[in-house]
């Protein structure tokens, strides 16, 4: 694979990456290597991999996993699949996660479909929310789910977001109350400003407890929401939620192609 650029930022945060690539195909392949690398390692630490997944473009960057070498090497049976966001429409609709996921990616290897921990789509998206949030509070007390030392938050071995060209961040907008929510695992909005309107979301706690969190950005329009994000841009109250994505103990990697790192401050990565 080959990189345009990767470093290693330092500063205010603790442990964060920019892997900058020349084409989708290249930063396809490198997040394949990147999960697998993760999936290894927590199946060889605590016998599983809980990952949390999101929707958007995300999902068809991920596709490599379903091809040789990763469809045989990755160790699928041991894998327990969330969404860090969901779409409160039925698990067929057009618009939800799941069905995304599962078209894309989870009928294409061998995942225990017991497994995988979609939300309730049968109820409002407050109550969604609280199930979802029940649903995890069980799998970390058998530790499914590893539980962080530093917050009463799980504490999962990965997860990926993708980056709206606003910022957003799973189903966290810019300028929302849901941003703020310190006490609940999983909330719900009714409002989003990007359609469907209703929605479940990891808060930001759980977030930045994990282990790991990728953040995938590409293309133009998500260029100025990079450069908000990662220049710390105002860093007493960052612009966008993607700024405020970093796990307190875990490690954050950006994964971006040429156009969204264009407009990075005296980017060595400018396209
Ligand atoms: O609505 C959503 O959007 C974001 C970003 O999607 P993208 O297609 O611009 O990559 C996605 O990460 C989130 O899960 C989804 O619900």
């Amino acid at each position: 694979v080959e990189l345009v650029g990767s470093m290693a930022l330092s500063g205010g945060h603790k442990d964060r990456e920019l892997r900058v690539h020349e084409s989708l195909d290249e930063l396809s392949t490198d997040l394949a290597d990147y999960i697998a690398e993760l999936s290894e390692a927590s199946v060889k630490e605590r016998g599983v991999f809980a990952i949390a997944l999101s929707g958007g473009s995300l999902i068809g960057l991920m596709g490599k996993l379903c091809e040789a070498p990763y469809n045989k090497t990755v160790d699928w049976a041991k894998w327990y699949i969330f969404w860090a966001d969901e779409r409160v429409v039925a698990k067929n609709h057009a618009d939800s996660n799941y069905k995304l996921a599962k078209d894309r990616l989870l009928s294409k290897v061998p995942i225990i479909p017991s497994h995988v921990h979609s939300i309730n789509d049968t109820v409002s998206a407050e109550e969604a929310a609280d199930d979802y949030e029940f649903v995890i509070r069980q799998l970390v007390k058998s530790r499914v789910i590893s539980v962080s030392d530093i917050s009463d938050c799980p504490k999962f071995d990965l997860i990926l977001l993708g980056m709206g060209p606003d910022g957003h961040v799973a189903s966290l907008f810019p300028n929302h109350s849901a941003l703020e929510e310190k006490d609940e695992w999983v909330t719900f909005i009714t409002d989003s400003p990007k359609p469907p309107p209703e929605r479940i979301t990891f808060t930001l706690p759980v977030i930045n407890s994990a282990s790991n969190v990728a953040i995938v950005a590409t293309g133009d329009s998500k260029a100025e929401a990079v450069h908000l994000a990662v220049d710390d841009v105002g860093s007493d109250s960052p612009s966008v939620p993607a700024g405020v994505a970093q796990p307190l103990k875990g490690k954050l990697v950006w994964f971006l192609d040429k156009a969204a790192a264009s407009k990075l401050e005296g980017s060595q990565f400018s396209a």
